[in-house]
């Protein structure tokens, strides 16, 4: 058994001639299963992209993509990852299980059955006594949630995360951000994260992963070794700041430190 996502010298160009812009160049990397790896760097420098990729929202220019094993297309048809993006996209006329399972309904699953799966990605991130809400009457973190759900409905091994918290407020965010690693805990998924957040990444992951701009390239993969299971105290150990200072010289193109995580 391979890498859980192997991207293989991939290349994305983006338009043709005088307006081709290169978004991704000679990305090489492989995430392991159960990995919670965040994809972080300044605006413009192909995260999206990337996940893109791996979604089977965009192939890539030149390079191989395998998840699971599978070319991108399979792997959707297979319902290896879920997908949740920075707005929520809820459809507001449909209550909260509806939307759950509507990924469900498209399967053809019988009412009853849709509905019991909808649950249960519901109890995971702690809305039941949500389920006959209204889209409209929730906050903008619950919403997010549902979107975890609906995103967990199939079961996927994988979830891919396109700054799903980046339009909440810090509170929400923290609270999420338990959430994802408490999911992540009790499911053992792999967790792909596109942030530019540089404390969001580091709290997060694993493993982090520093892109730098036009073209984008990876400038550095960071492994991140904090006391498990994480917390919020976590934020307050040296060895946090540390990770969040290493990031930033790879930002600065600064000289990486090994000294600094003693
Ligand atoms: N469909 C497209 N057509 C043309 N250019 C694109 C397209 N999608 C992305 N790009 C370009 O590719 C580069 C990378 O874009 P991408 O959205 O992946 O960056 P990002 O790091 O996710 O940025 P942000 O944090 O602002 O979302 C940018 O220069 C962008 O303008």
């Amino acid at each position: 058994m391979g890498a859980e996502i192997v991207i293989d010298q991939v290349n994305m160009i983006f338009g043709s001639k005088e307006k081709a812009v290169t978004a991704l160049s000679g990305i090489q990397l492989e995430i392991e299963k159960g990995e919670i790896v965040s994809l972080l760097g300044p605006s413009g420098c192909g995260k999206s992209t990337l996940l893109r990729i791996m979604a089977d929202l965009l192939t890539p220019t030149t390079g191989k993509v395998l998840v699971e094993n599978e070319a991108p297309i399979q792997a959707r048809l297979q319902r290896k990852f879920g997908i949740i993006f920075q707005t929520p996209t809820l459809l507001e006329w449909r209550n909260v299980i509806d939307n759950v399972s509507l990924p469900l309904e498209f399967l053809g699953l019988k009412k009853r059955e849709r509905k019991e799966i909808a649950m249960e990605q519901l109890t995971i991130v702690g809305l039941e006594k949500f389920a006959e809400y209204h889209p409209w009457q929730l906050s903008g973190g619950m919403q997010q949630r549902v979107a975890i759900a609906r995103a967990l409905t199939f079961n996927p091994p994988i979830l891919l995360m396109d700054e799903p918290f980046s339009a909440l407020d810090e509170f929400t965010k923290e609270r999420l951000h338990l959430e994802v690693i408490r999911i992540q805990q009790k499911t053992g998924k792999t967790v792909v994260f596109v942030t530019h957040s540089i404390p969001e990444a580091v709290f997060l992951s694993n493993r982090v992963v520093v892109l730098s701009a036009h073209p984008g390239r990876i400038n550095h993969i960071m492994e991140v070794d904090l006391p498990e299971p994480r917390d919020l105290s976590v934020r307050e150990h040296p060895k946090f700041f540390n990770y969040m200072t290493q990031v930033r010289k790879c930002f600065d193109g600064g000289v990486y430190d090994e000294d600094l995580l003693a």
